[in-house]
């Protein structure tokens, strides 16, 4: 319970609630001003924080801007208190909350249920129609994970998504060459220790490397490795060196030695 003056005369009573999200300045909440029932959102942010980071000015001009906008497509700022050490921004409660938040949430959803990888979610891929209705747009890099990979998601998408080569990421047609491009994954994996592909935070990021073909050799491997390794990762199937070829490749000795 804080109790505010959220203006000048009136004295008003906010209960806190659920926390909405959380800034690099401090955190927000849902909130609810108790006689007349409205809910606000309350933005609440440590004077010491400010101070450390030399803001105050930077909110003050915040406060005194959108004090006095008044528009639908803008958040409105009811006002703000403070107390000891904290300063509180009293905002229009936007119950969809952050819009990528909730398009991932509700669009991907579907996309999911129809096993397609849109790849490229960013500002630019979303659309406004007259009626405020946001679209995702562009599916210029999306992809059709087979659906009996659905299912064991997670194991497609933990490790094994580093084996797929680039046309079946795209699910377009495919033929021996895919092992010969599993075998420079693991030939790149044996000698330098993970898949080259590899990206912690995304699938769909391993997905664009691969199918960009991104691969960058360290040094510290031998120039037959890199060509054995160049020579299987190639983007066109029929480029890549034949399974059969490589037995002769130069370079095994290397990977023995690296695994004796
Ligand atoms: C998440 N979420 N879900 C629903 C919902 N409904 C409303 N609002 C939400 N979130 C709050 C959105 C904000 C509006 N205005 C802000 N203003 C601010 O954060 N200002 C600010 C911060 C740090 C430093 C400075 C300074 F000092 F540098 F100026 C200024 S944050 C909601």
């Amino acid at each position: 319970r804080v109790n505010s003056s959220s203006n000048i005369l009136a004295q008003k009573t906010i209960n806190i609630g659920d926390p909405l999200g959380q800034g690099r300045f401090g955190r927000v909440f849902m909130a609810k001003e108790k006689s007349s029932g409205k809910i606000v959102a309350l933005k609440v942010m440590f004077k010491n924080d400010l101070k450390e980071h030399k803001l105050e000015g930077q909110l003050k001009r915040e406060i005194e801007i959108q004090c006095h906008l008044r528009h639908p497509n803008i958040l409105r700022l009811y006002g703000y208190f403070h107390d000891k050490e904290r300063v509180y921004l009293i905002l229009e409660y936007a119950e969809k909350g952050e819009l990528y938040k909730h398009l991932v949430k509700y669009a991907l959803g579907y996309l999911n249920k129809k096993n397609v990888i849109h790849r490229d979610i960013k500002p630019e891929n979303l659309l406004l129609t007259a009626n405020g209705i946001v679209k995702i747009s562009d599916f210029g890099w999306a992809v059709h994970v087979p659906s009996n990979k659905q299912n064991s998601r997670r194991m497609t998408f933990c490790g094994t998504l580093d084996y797929l080569a680039p046309e079946m990421v795209m699910m377009s047609s495919h033929d021996a060459k895919i092992d010969s491009w599993a075998l420079g994954i693991l030939c790149y994996e044996f000698l330098i220790g993970t898949p080259p592909f590899a990206d912690m935070d995304s699938e769909v990021e391993t997905c664009n490397r691969i199918t960009k073909v991104d691969l960058k050799l360290p040094d510290n491997i031998s120039l037959e490795a890199k060509d054995l390794i160049q020579s299987l990762l190639r983007y066109e199937p029929e480029l890549r060196l034949p399974v059969e070829k490589i037995a002769t490749h130069p370079t095994k000795v290397e990977i023995k030695r690296a695994y004796s």
